[in-house]
């Protein structure tokens, strides 16, 4: 059982799949948070041990690559982390930074849409999918005091608020066609965060409750 959070940089993915994970295993349900660089120096994942910290400078790596090998790599990267453990927990996994994410910023950054479709289609279906809509001004007021990275920019080196904004929006049309389209289930997140997390809570437990009877 799969659920994957998305949402544009600055949507909360990081805070809210941690407070949540957090908040299923004390209701008594279980979840695994995984995120793709969990493969990195984790006897979890033995077909990874030739990657080695430092995390920090790897992302700086990933946002040197040319498009289309950066793409592959996340696509790698990711897929990896939820595919890839040796001993699974056998618990539901819980998604912090679903694919499609990267999947419209490498778009946005040239791609082929058609073959970053093909691609992600063959990656393993989430049962559910939570996606934070999040303004890209609303980001950017998160994010301005030293977060932000010029990936999230178009590669803008001086990481400037119209250049987030302009790269934020397109990553956020291309997220909202999919999720029009797979029927993601779009999450308010400029509410409170413990607002917010309620409403998290509830959607995956009835995703999880879903699961069950279908299993069972
Ligand atoms: C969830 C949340 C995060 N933040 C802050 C925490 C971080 O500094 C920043 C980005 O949050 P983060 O969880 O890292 O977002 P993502 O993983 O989607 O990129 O925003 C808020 O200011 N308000 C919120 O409601």
């Amino acid at each position: 059982m799969l659920i994957s959070v998305v949402g544009a940089d600055g949507a909360g993915k990081s805070t809210l799949t941690r407070l949540l994970a957090r908040r299923l295993t004390e209701l008594g349900r279980p979840i695994e948070r995984i995120d793709r660089w969990d493969i990195v120096d984790n006897p979890a994942y033995p077909a990874t041990r030739f990657m080695r910290p430092d995390v920090p400078d790897t992302r700086l790596c990933v946002a040197e690559m040319p498009t289309e090998s950066r793409f592959l790599f996340l696509m790698w990267s990711i897929s990896m982390a939820v595919l890839g453990k040796r001993n699974p927990s056998g618990s539901a996994t819980l998604l912090d930074g679903y694919w499609m994410k990267h999947a419209a910023s490498e778009i946005v950054y040239g791609l082929d849409r058609p073959w970053v479709e093909a691609i992600t289609a063959g990656l393993p279906s989430s049962d559910v999918v939570l996606y934070l809509r999040v303004d890209p001004e609303a980001a950017w007021e998160r994010k301005r005091d030293g977060d932000v990275v010029p990936y999230e920019c178009g590669m803008d080196p001086n990481c400037g608020e119209h250049t987030f904004l302009s790269h934020q929006r397109k990553i956020r049309a291309e997220l909202d066609s999919w999720a029009e389209r797979d029927g993601w289930i779009v999450v308010d997140p400029h509410r409170p965060v413990p607002e917010v997390l309620d409403d998290l809570v509830r959607r995956a437990e009835s995703a999880l409750d879903e699961h069950s009877v279908s299993a069972g």
